[in-house]
């Protein structure tokens, strides 16, 4: 039925394709294929912090990047969880859309 098309549809759109540096990060997460959802993408990288230990046990919304490929697809040493904009930025630089 036109519903299901049109949902359908709309799932494709939301769908975001990183660049491989990006992927590969996923990957290391866990994720499985190449196009995904923001919420999906955040989700993975949230578990690679945490796989990689990179958070500070003490003060857990410090995260330190510095020397790991997070970090250099950050540009960044360290960040907190609470300032997401340096995150926003890099997957500016790092999604594509995967509708086209
Ligand atoms: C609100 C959200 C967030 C999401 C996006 C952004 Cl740009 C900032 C903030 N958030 C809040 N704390 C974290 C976090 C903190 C330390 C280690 C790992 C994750 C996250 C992040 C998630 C996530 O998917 N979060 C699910 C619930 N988290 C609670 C914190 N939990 C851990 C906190 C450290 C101790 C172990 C549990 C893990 C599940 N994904 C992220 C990806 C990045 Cl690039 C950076 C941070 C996160």
């Amino acid at each position: 039925a036109a519903g299901n098309a049109c949902r359908v549809t709309l799932g494709q759109a939301n769908q975001v394709r990183p660049k491989l540096p990006l992927l590969k990060i996923l990957q290391a997460a866990g994720a499985q294929g190449e196009t995904f959802t923001l919420k999906e993408v955040m989700h993975y990288l949230g578990q690679y912090i945490m796989v990689r230990q990179l958070y500070d046990k003490r003060q857990q919304h410090m995260v330190y990047c510095g020397g790991d490929q997070l970090g250099e697809l950050l540009g960044l040493e360290s960040f907190s969880v609470k300032d997401p904009s340096p995150v926003y930025d890099m997957l500016k630089r790092n999604l594509t859309s995967a509708a086209m």
